[in-house]
């Protein structure tokens, strides 16, 4: 019966295509996008094709059960009645005189020439994408070493040219400044720059865990995540190329003097709270190995051209394998933002980032930084402060005072996840992916 249903041999398949294909789910790429619907369309005319074959060789063996028609009456034949039992036989007769049909010679060829071709075309297709994942560019101008990620966005930078453009980066092409570093706009073109992090060297041996954190990052693809596009290393100093994005950071925009810049209204606060959750999601729970970022903060979460939030800064993220839940470290982020627990284990882990997060979203809500001078003036913080006014149900006073009109009920829902996010215990703490879910349930509130 082996020759009549030949699909096993395809399912295997299935598992490969899915390797390819897995990440069009996250990251909506067209390449995948056009892969998933080709092998959609293979499928639909394989079960099409397989459908006209039995139909052929039933027609063949004149048998007007059709006993081939559908795998269901295969399995059927597993428990048969009577009946079936007698038809069953008599198919199976039917079939052993059938074995010099030249329709099932056929049948048989063309199924074992499209697994093995199908098998042919998919290995080939992994290995193109493993091998075009990156490539490297020697520098030959300063002796550095350059790794480009591949990516449709950094196709500009194999020229020498971009190496040239590099090395000239200057003051006046700042765009910010961190604890680890200065951060240049530099163009390529019209349409295409990128966001280059000049960081302090550090030692040849850091060199080595240091590119290894750094071939796992420019794997991270996420519409919420600031791709990293490649980096640069030379005795002096090592450069991070970044996606640029065009309306900075939260915390800027938050924060910021300038008398231009217009006061973010509720709807487009609610989007980057959500935005960012998703993309700290992925990285707890989606990344393997799970991803800690270790520095959430305002500054960290980067807004691209349609105000979409992308958390960016791994550059303290820690590697961790799936089967464990914490890492050790020396106390590192920023305070303001650090979980109570932090303080005193300094061990870093999944829930710290909740509390992180908790803390950005009460700037969202009440347009103050952790660290305002009015809570040292009064001797609290911008977290007890919070707790205080949630308990007195006094949370419309606490709201951005340029925040003109918001909705009330959304607003005290987000004022209550983010209570939930800063619960000093960590157990209580919710996961990044239930946070996302509270989050995106208040959307459901708005429609
Ligand atoms: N990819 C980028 N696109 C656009 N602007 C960026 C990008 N990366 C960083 N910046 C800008 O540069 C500033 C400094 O970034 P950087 O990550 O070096 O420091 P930080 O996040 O402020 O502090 P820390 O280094 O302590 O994390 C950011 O606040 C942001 O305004």
């Amino acid at each position: 019966m082996w020759p009549l249903d030949l699909s096993f041999l395809w399912h295997s398949n299935y598992f490969w295509v899915y390797l390819l294909i897995r990440d069009h789910l996250v990251r909506n790429d067209p390449y995948y996008s056009r892969v998933s619907r080709a092998v959609l369309l293979l499928h639909r005319s394989r079960i099409q094709y397989t459908k006209k074959v039995k139909v052929v060789v039933a027609q063949v063996s004149q048998d007007p059960t059709g006993f081939t028609a559908s795998s269901s009456s295969l399995v059927q034949s597993s428990f048969p009645t009577q009946p079936q039992r007698r038809r069953s036989e008599s198919s199976i007769g039917t079939l052993r005189d059938m074995a010099g049909s030249p329709v099932i010679a056929l049948y048989i060829t063309i199924c074992c020439l499209a697994f093995v071709m199908s098998k042919i075309i998919i290995s080939f297709l992994l290995y193109k994408r493993w091998a075009g994942k990156r490539r490297i560019i020697e520098d030959s101008l300063s002796g550095g070493r350059m790794v480009v990620f591949r990516s449709p966005a950094a196709q500009s930078l194999s020229s020498k040219a971009f190496m040239k453009k590099t090395m000239k980066l200057s003051n006046k092409d700042i765009i910010g400044s961190g604890g680890f570093g200065t951060v240049y706009r530099l163009t390529v073109d019209d349409k295409t720059a990128f966001a280059v992090k000049r960081l302090n060297k550090g030692n040849k041996d850091t060199d080595r865990g240091f590119e290894r954190e750094l071939h796992a990052m420019g794997d991270i693809k996420h519409r919420n995540i600031v791709s990293l596009h490649g980096y640069y290393i030379a005795a002096q100093f090592n450069l991070l190329i970044y996606e640029l994005m065009p309306n900075g950071s939260l915390d800027t925009l938050l924060h910021g003097k300038s008398s231009k810049q217009k006061p973010l209204d509720w709807p487009t606060r609610y989007r980057i709270a959500a935005g960012a959750a998703r993309g700290i999601s992925y990285l707890h729970h989606d990344c393997i190995p799970h991803i800690i970022h270790r520095d959430i903060k305002s500054s960290n979460i980067l807004l691209d051209r349609n105000m979409e939030a992308r958390v960016s800064d791994f550059g303290l993220a820690t590697l961790m394998h799936p089967d464990q839940t914490h890492v050790s470290t020396i106390v590192a982020g920023t305070f303001g933002y650090l979980a109570p627990e932090y303080f005193d284990t300094g061990r870093a882990t999944t829930k710290g980032d909740v509390y992180s997060f908790g803390v950005v979203l009460l700037e969202l809500l009440t347009g103050k930084r952790p660290t305002d001078e009015s809570f040292i003036e009064e001797g609290t913080k911008l977290v007890t402060w919070v707790k205080d006014v949630v308990k007195d149900e006094r949370q419309e006073q606490a709201v951005d005072s340029t925040l003109s009109c918001f909705p009330t009920e959304e607003v005290k829902e987000a004022f209550q996840i983010a209570e939930k996010c800063l619960e000093s215990d960590p157990s209580k703490r919710p996961a990044m992916a239930e946070v996302l879910k509270m989050l995106e349930q208040i959307s459901s509130l708005i429609n």
